[in-house]
């Protein structure tokens, strides 16, 4: 990653707030064709394990797990889920709801979860902003984006996952103390989600030294995505924001 600058006014040019998008899907949803064990599992596993954004959500979001936890997390683009299902392994006690629209994605992370029968983790296929937009007012402990699409060029930095329309989502589903976790290798979406999200007066961003969004979090297993950057020689900052308590 080249240096990121911090400063908070390099990107408003872009920054139209508007109506809150309805999508902030703009990748692909197939890749290669899957193999026929491959298409068995997903037919067969994620209606078992997915989200049902037809119905309301349960009022206890922890009724989605059999073992009713009390802390949920929400992971959103979890590429083939090697964060996911690490972090699923390292929390048996933690619900985990991923989501990731790229069905290849969700085929190997389905395959995971099968082999080592993890029965804390709920998915959607669908686009992220509306899971966010189903799941009830604060009701989780924590959403993490890591290495969300970048969209370097300035001309589509409107379709980036993080805008103010996100951000208050975000704030939204936050219990108050809910923290917001954001990795990325690009220097100007890092500047663009710094911005963004110290704009929601819902959040203070928690760093009070570089470490603090240098270094990843602890245990962190690194992602693939990660893994290319590192290939292509860029590092990575790691941003926690806090969701302040709400008023009243
Ligand atoms: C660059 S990849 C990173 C994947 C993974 N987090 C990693 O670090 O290896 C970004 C992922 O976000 C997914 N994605 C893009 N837009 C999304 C949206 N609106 N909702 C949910 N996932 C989305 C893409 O399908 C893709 O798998």
């Amino acid at each position: 990653m080249q240096q990121a600058t911090m400063s908070d006014d390099d990107h408003r040019p872009e920054h139209r707030p508007g109506q809150p998008r309805e999508s902030a899907f703009f990748g692909r949803r197939k890749g290669k064709t899957l193999r026929k064990g491959q298409a068995e599992r997903l037919e067969a596993d994620l209606p078992k394990l997915s989200l049902d954004l037809e119905m309301p959500a349960p009022d206890r979001l922890a009724e989605l797990f059999p073992d009713a936890p009390a802390e949920i997390r929400l992971e959103i683009g979890f590429g083939g889920g090697e964060h996911l299902v690490h972090r699923a392994l390292e929390c048996p006690d933690v619900g985990f709801i991923g989501v990731e629209p790229f069905i290849n994605g969700m085929t190997k992370a389905l395959g995971r979860i099968a082999a080592e029968e993890i029965t804390n983790v709920r998915l959607s296929g669908e686009d992220g902003v509306k899971v966010l937009d189903w799941l009830p007012e604060a009701s989780l402990d924590r959403v993490l984006l890591l290495y969300p699409d970048p969209w370097p060029k300035k001309r589509h930095w409107k379709r980036r996952f993080v805008g103010p329309d996100t951000v208050a989502r975000f704030a939204r589903v936050l219990k108050d103390g809910g923290e917001f976790w954001f990795a990325s290798d690009i220097d100007t979406y890092v500047d663009w989600t710094l911005h963004h999200v110290r704009a929601d007066p819902a959040f203070i961003w928690t760093a009070s030294a570089p470490d603090d969004w240098r270094q990843p979090w602890e245990g962190w297993p690194g992602t693939r995505y990660e893994a290319k950057a590192r290939r292509e020689g860029r590092g990575s900052a790691y941003l926690t924001f806090r969701r302040l308590p709400r008023e009243g």
